[in-house]
């Protein structure tokens, strides 16, 4: 259950934007009686607990609003305050935040010039009643967090609002088209317009979804992330736009917001949009248009702030032309379009993604950093990945598993990576089928991989070259015509 600490960076907005339109300084302490936000003199005391006995201790204590106009003439409610003797407030007023009723801090302004002093005294009744609105958006807030955390964990799974934060720093490729695409990424981060990333599953496309809204301005705000083809058809109305009570048999009697409400302010990430049934999608066309939203039995219509990001690994163009996705929703979603390469596109970024996945397996199942064995790394950077980036993960984290002797090899691999199929010296002749041309492409392919690799794991071209007996510039040639890219 949410607590008044971790909305912390919204309390010190409110904090600093009250302050600068009132002209007074604002605080708000927690349940502990601890100082989360402040300004002024306050902001210095972030942190750290407000002195006993002070009057905001006792307004958390009983719940209730307060005020003291003239510290120096309505000094006892101040005598129990350790703090009393070196306080230069001269006036100040309180609010309790509560959470279904219960103190869970207090919010004030405080006054320390014979200016702000009259200002309290003169204004007290409007201040009072806009420290309680203040106190209610706080209050909304931490209940809306508690209905988010709720939500996380039913039945649906796959709708998630999840506080995995990731910026482009932890995103690794050096690929210089996928770096091509990061640099796009990182342009439109602020901007409010909709994205459509493309690509394979695996590829990235959620990573760089919570990149773009954890480094745009709509940081601190809820990224809300929807797999559109895992809700049922009959839920999946009322779970993107909410309901009202009574809405249908078995409707919680107050309502529910959907996910897009839930996302307010923030980004919704619309994840296999290509899967989202004929019958859903003028809707999502008519958020994408005006931006509201109608519960399911509602007559209103809420407006929203919301950016949308979708993802799909279908061919929408192909679907828009045999009718199963509308032409309408098709242009509306791909204003921003981005695409995500699959792995065997960017092999030359095995390496970083094996040391990026070790490192990551190694803390998290708490075993030293196992090194790799060059043949067996030889072998991962000529698989095909057809699940890209997440089947290579999946492969790191069962191999640091099942690990004992502190280098992963071949024999660490799992047998679904078909063993035999991964030695270093492979052919890619697996299919009868293929003939003498593709047998000879495959086998230079797989030649020019396995003596790419130095036996340290590192790429050496020039060594590389002089093993082979062929010159730098025909190595280059060749890797261009098998499209690898290093
Ligand atoms: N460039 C990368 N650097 C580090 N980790 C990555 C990278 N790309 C993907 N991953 C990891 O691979 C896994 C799959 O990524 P993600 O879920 O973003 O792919 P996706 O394209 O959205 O897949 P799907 O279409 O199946 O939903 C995640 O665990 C993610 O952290």
């Amino acid at each position: 259950m949410a607590n008044i600490t971790q909305i912390r960076d919204f309390t010190q907005e409110c904090a600093d934007n009250l302050s600068k339109v009132i002209g007074l300084d604002v605080t708000v302490i927690d349940e502990n009686n601890i100082r989360i936000s402040g300004t002024g003199f306050h902001r210095e005391l972030i942190g750290k607990p407000v002195p006993a006995g002070s009057f905001f201790e006792t307004i958390l204590k009983t719940g209730r609003p307060g005020m003291i106009f003239d510290r120096r003439e309505n000094g006892e409610k101040c005598r129990q305050c350790l703090f009393n003797k070196q306080c230069t407030e001269l006036a100040t007023m309180g609010f309790p935040i509560t959470k279904r009723n219960k103190p869970v801090g207090v919010i004030g302004f405080i006054g320390f010039t014979s200016g702000q002093r009259e200002m309290i005294e003169k204004h007290a009744r409007s201040l009072t009643k806009f420290l309680q609105h203040m106190s209610t958006l706080f209050e909304n807030k931490l209940l809306l967090r508690d209905l988010n955390e709720e939500e996380n964990c039913q039945v649906h799974e796959q709708v998630t609002v999840s506080p995995k934060r990731y910026i482009f720093d932890d995103i690794v490729g050096e690929n210089e088209g996928f770096q091509r695409l990061i640099q796009k990424a990182r342009k439109i981060a602020d901007s409010p317009s909709t994205v459509l990333l493309r690509g394979e599953s695996g590829t990235g496309k959620e990573l760089i979804a919570r990149a773009i809204h954890f480094e745009g301005k709509r940081r601190k705000q809820p990224f809300i992330s929807v797999n559109c083809s895992a809700i049922p058809d009959s839920l999946l109305e009322s779970e993107l736009f909410g309901y009202e009570g009574g809405a249908f048999t078995g409707a919680k009697r107050q309502g529910c917001p959907g996910k897009f409400e839930l996302a307010d302010g923030g980004t919704i990430f619309l994840d296999e949009v290509g899967d989202l049934p004929l019958a859903m999608q003028p809707k999502l066309l008519r958020v994408l248009q005006e931006r509201c939203i109608e519960r399911v039995g509602g007559k209103n219509l809420t407006p929203l702030n919301i950016r949308i990001i979708a993802a799909t690994n279908k061919d929408l163009e192909a679907m828009v032309k045999n009718g199963s996705f509308r032409e309408d929703l098709y242009y509306r979603l791909n204003v921003i379009p981005l695409t995500c390469l699959p792995l065997k596109e960017r092999r030359g970024d095995i390496p970083a993604l094996l040391t990026h996945f070790i490192k990551k397996y190694g803390n998290i199942l708490n075993k030293n950093m196992p090194e790799m064995s060059s043949r067996l790394l030889h072998a991962l950077g000529n698989h095909d990945w057809p699940g890209n980036i997440r089947q290579l993960e999946n492969v790191v984290e069962y191999m640091i598993n099942m690990n004992d002797t502190g280098i992963l090899d071949i024999p660490d691999l799992p047998d679904y990576m078909g063993g035999a199929s991964l030695k270093p010296d492979r052919t890619g002749n697996k299919d009868p089928a293929l003939g003498l041309t593709e047998m000879t492409a495959n086998f230079e392919r797989s030649t020019l991989l396995k003596y790419l690799y130095s036996d340290n794991g590192t790429i050496d071209k020039a060594a590389a070259a002089k093993k082979l007996k062929i010159s730098l510039a025909t190595l280059y040639r060749k890797l261009e015509k098998h499209g690898i890219e290093l």
